[in-house]
């Protein structure tokens, strides 16, 4: 079978998970963007969208949508799922965690302007006291290089992006979490991420305001 084919927005939205994955297990991908309302038209038309939506996958002959039966489909075939039930509970658990924080960070850019103000008090909260000392306590407890099983596992790829996201909305608010910051710098030098974190790769730069409302306007999402 011939390489991924990730169809979404040239943007992060759902697809940046699974662009960080595929980058971290080295599977090398295509991208086909929607650019106009025409383009997400024909994919619909064509029948190569379950529900209608973004992101779809074309690997192993399959048309997969639902971003997390894509991370799952990946994980699994890249052995990046733990060696049993145990550790593929622990990193489901821990990777709806990152999931939870990083859609509530994500979502900020989008909430109207009288709700920002708290809703960016509550993320950084959250941020601060409920998930980042979480996975501090997980770190410490095994004091271990990964988060699960001793070995590179997808959680340790969805913690670093999230940790990314942390650092651009607040930097600061990775100060009281040493373990967490040393887990940062050591997933980043993976040979794998490290090239993906190149200028020039498939990453996507966050947008502002004013770009992701054009793009929902354009594609009336
Ligand atoms: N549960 C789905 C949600 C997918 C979704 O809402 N996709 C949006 C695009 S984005 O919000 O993820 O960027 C979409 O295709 N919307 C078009 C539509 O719903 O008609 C997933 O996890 O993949």
């Amino acid at each position: 079978a011939g390489k991924p084919v990730l169809h979404h927005f040239n943007a992060r939205g759902r697809m940046e998970c699974i662009r960080w994955l595929l980058a971290a297990a080295g599977v090398e991908f295509e991208e086909k963007f929607i650019q106009s309302p025409e383009d997400l038209e024909k994919l619909k038309k064509d029948g190569n969208l379950m529900f209608d939506q973004v992101p779809m996958v074309e690997i192993d002959g399959m048309k997969l949508a639902q971003t997390r039966a894509i991370l799952n489909y990946i994980a699994t075939k890249y052995d990046l799922y733990g060696k049993d039930m145990k550790e593929r509970a622990l990193i489901d658990m821990y990777s709806e965690g990152i999931l939870d924080l990083t859609e509530m960070i994500g979502q900020l850019v989008l909430c109207p302007p009288d709700q920002r103000e708290a809703k960016t008090a509550l993320a950084k909260d959250r941020t601060k006291n409920r998930y980042l000392p979480a996975f501090e306590k997980v770190l410490k407890s095994h004091g271990q290089d990964y988060l699960v099983g001793n070995r590179l596992t997808r959680v340790d790829i969805h913690l670093l992006e999230v940790l990314l996201y942390v650092e651009e909305f607040d930097a600061s608010l990775l100060t009281p979490f040493p373990l967490l910051k040393a887990f940062k710098s050591r997933i980043s030098s993976l040979p794998n991420v490290k090239k993906f974190l190149q200028p020039g790769s498939q990453r996507k730069p966050p947008m502002d305001a004013k770009q992701i409302q054009e793009a929902r306007k354009a594609f009336k999402i």
